[in-house]
């Protein structure tokens, strides 16, 4: 029985959840005789609603740390993460990223309170509007988009997310006091999707004006590096072309020492046998903001990604995320 089972942990929220059945559905396709079982877990940082998550070590360390002591202590062969949820300046020592799924949609979208129109924040450009994020990266953006829009602290689950944006919620503040209720909200299209929640969006941001998250769209199975059965069965789901565009983003994020919630964008596309990596650092008042492309060799994504990063600290990138680092809370 345990020779051919294989349990592999998640978060339990609608998308982790979504996400790991993709990942069985994919494994038992590929590999018969195994026996997958999902395991949920509860993460201190899906209980505490209100924190901004730094003060659990980001947003990585919230939603990881958990799954991979329980891999590391051998109660899991495997764990899912949303690879933008993987902090991109750690060492994981004796884990590896075995199988990363076919990316999804890469671009955020923006999801409209019901009874706004798309035309109403357009003609207004965002003035009156509050847009919720939780992360720095979107809310930079934003104040670059809609200079006139008001981005407001939010944070949840993503079905949690929208559902609280329909009620009119208030989002308590981490140091107090309330803000809201939110107009929009800037999610990844790949997790609407992924909660079935396509019909709310209001508008794709194009990839260009909105530069996604290192790795966003992308499912990673992670395992210890010397379980070499459970390498086995991963390295059957694991797609090439997303491992070569996350591996020549992350290399942005290495170089760049970049923490969780960094306001570091990078996206990778491939075009026959060469790879082309964007990437940028913006500051969140959206007023600094350096962004370079670069193509390269596809099957060099680690060289392409480290070359990006050099571009962005020779036009002064580690200036800024030092600024947006998080305090001690
Ligand atoms: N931080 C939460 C998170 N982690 C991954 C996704 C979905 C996108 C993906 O697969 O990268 C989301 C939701 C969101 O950003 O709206």
């Amino acid at each position: 029985m345990s020779e051919q089972g294989l349990r592999i942990g998640t978060r339990k929220s609608v998308m982790a959840l979504a996400q790991t059945d993709e990942v069985a559905r994919l494994l038992r396709a590929a590999n018969p005789a195994l026996a997958v079982e999902i395991v949920r877990f509860e993460t201190r940082g899906d209980q505490d609603q209100t924190s901004k998550l730094l003060r659990h070590g980001g947003k990585g360390g919230a939603f990881v740390a958990e799954i991979r002591e329980a891999m590391r202590a051998g109660e899991l062969q495997a764990a899912m993460h949303s690879l933008k949820d993987v902090p991109g300046n750690e060492e994981t020592p004796g884990l590896i990223i075995a199988a990363t799924l076919p990316r999804d949609a890469a671009n955020d979208s923006l999801v409209l309170r019901p009874g706004l129109s798309l035309e109403t924040f357009r003609a207004q450009h965002g003035k009156g509007f509050k847009i919720g994020t939780n992360a720095v990266r979107r809310a930079a953006y934003l104040r670059r988009l809609f200079p006139e829009a008001t981005v407001i602290h939010y944070r949840g689950a993503a079905d949690t997310r929208v559902a609280k944006l329909d009620r009119g919620d208030m989002q308590r503040l981490p140091g107090g006091g309330d803000v809201g209720p939110a107009d929009a909200l800037v999610m990844a299209r790949s997790g609407l999707e992924r909660i079935w929640m396509t019909s709310r969006i209001a508008h794709d941001f194009s990839v260009a004006e909105m530069l996604p998250a290192v790795g966003q769209g992308i499912v990673a199975v992670e395992c210890v590096e010397q379980d070499w059965v459970t390498r086995g069965y991963l390295a059957k789901i694991d797609n090439m072309p997303s491992r070569l565009c996350a591996e020549a983003e992350r290399e942005v994020l290495w170089v760049l020492n970049g923490h969780c919630n960094s306001p570091i964008a990078g996206h990778a596309t491939l075009d026959g046998d060469e790879m082309i990596l964007t990437a940028s650092v913006l500051d969140e008042t959206g007023d600094k903001f350096i962004e370079t492309s670069r193509r390269g060799a596809a099957g060099r994504p680690r060289e392409l990604g480290r070359a990006v990063g050099l571009d962005l600290l020779e036009k002064g990138a580690a200036e800024i995320i030092a600024r947006t680092r998080p305090d001690e809370h």
